[in-house]
């Protein structure tokens, strides 16, 4: 399977949520960073066609995101707000997707248990929904969207209010499911998608700043990671004159990463390497100098 982006806009009235975007995502992991607002969910609404773009084109393979029959029964969506009926049991509640969704007899018989037991609620399966812990009803979610086996998953911000454990165990399961198909998460959250994602997109106000594998956006703020050690009274001019990174240490001396285009002249720079992390705030570092310029 493959998802080709071309020129996408979406505005909301006045308002550009989308500006121009061209994307190409195939099989495997593949994550939306961005900060809040950036238009991850606008652009996955659009490729689960709840939401219709105000112009560009979107083709799954062939087929183009117009013709919605042949396009719904490839996704499968599961929203950042996912509620389902509470007093329904997790089975039952499967037995009715699958009705609503046409499954035949005989495949709701594999299907269910199936999907039950990848996301580990089989034992779980008489539990009301009211009675699920938040990652149980995230794992739900997911099974419920892959219950017309799709060959494209897409799930917005999936792991907001779990634990780390949790947060682990779910981006786990969503790479398992992955193999055979594309899985589309979002996240403002980097270390989520570095770990998880071979390829991502970074957006931010509708626009796209990136796309590429996770090693390329460390890359984009290679040779431009330092870390100073400067005595705590310099720690604010620091902060105003360097994109700071992240600082250490409450003595005497403090330690600041830094993102800078030349080698800092203050507080004996050593280069380091850089992360995914460190690449993200560089895309966000140049958008920023782009619209002071
Ligand atoms: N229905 C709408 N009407 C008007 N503006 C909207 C609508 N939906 C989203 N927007 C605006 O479009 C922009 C993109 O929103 P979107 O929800 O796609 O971003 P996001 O990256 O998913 O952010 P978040 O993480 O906060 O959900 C934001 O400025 C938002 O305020």
């Amino acid at each position: 399977m493959e998802i080709k982006i071309q020129a996408l806009k979406k505005n909301y009235g006045q308002k550009t949520a989308l500006d121009n975007i061209s994307l190409t995502i195939e099989n495997g992991m593949f994550g939306l960073l961005g900060r809040n607002g950036a238009g991850k969910t606008t652009l996955m609404q659009i490729l689960s066609t709840l939401r219709k773009p105000t112009s560009g084109k979107i083709i799954f393979n062939e087929i183009p995101l117009e013709d919605t029959q042949k396009i719904r029964p490839l996704i499968g969506y599961l929203p950042q707000e996912f509620s389902l009926y509470p007093d329904m049991s997790v089975l039952e509640i499967m037995r009715y997707l699958a009705a609503l969704s046409n499954l035949s007899a005989e495949v709701q018989r594999q299907r269910i248990p199936d999907l039950l037991q990848r996301v580990n609620l089989w034992e779980n399966r008489e539990k009301k929904v009211r009675k699920l812990s938040g990652g149980m009803k995230r794992r739900l979610g997911i099974a419920q969207a892959l219950l017309h086996d799709p060959q494209v998953l897409i799930a917005d911000e999936p792991t907001v209010g779990l634990d780390p454990q949790e947060r682990l165990r779910f981006y786990a399961l969503l790479n398992e499911f992955s193999s055979n198909r594309i899985v589309i998460v979002s996240s403002h959250i980097v270390s989520d998608i570095e770990t998880v994602c071979e390829k991502v997109a970074v957006l931010d106000a509708g626009k796209l700043l990136f796309t590429g594998t996770v090693e390329d956006l460390a890359q984009t703020a290679a040779g431009k990671v330092y870390e100073l050690t400067v005595p705590k009274s310099r720690q604010a001019s620091i902060q105003n004159e360097y994109c700071v990174l992240s600082s250490q240490g409450h003595l005497a001396d403090v330690k600041i990463r830094v993102l800078h285009d030349s080698e800092p002249t203050v507080g004996d720079p050593v280069t380091c390497e850089a992360t995914v992390e460190d690449g993200y705030m560089e895309m966000l570092r140049q958008l920023e100098q782009g619209v002071k310029k």
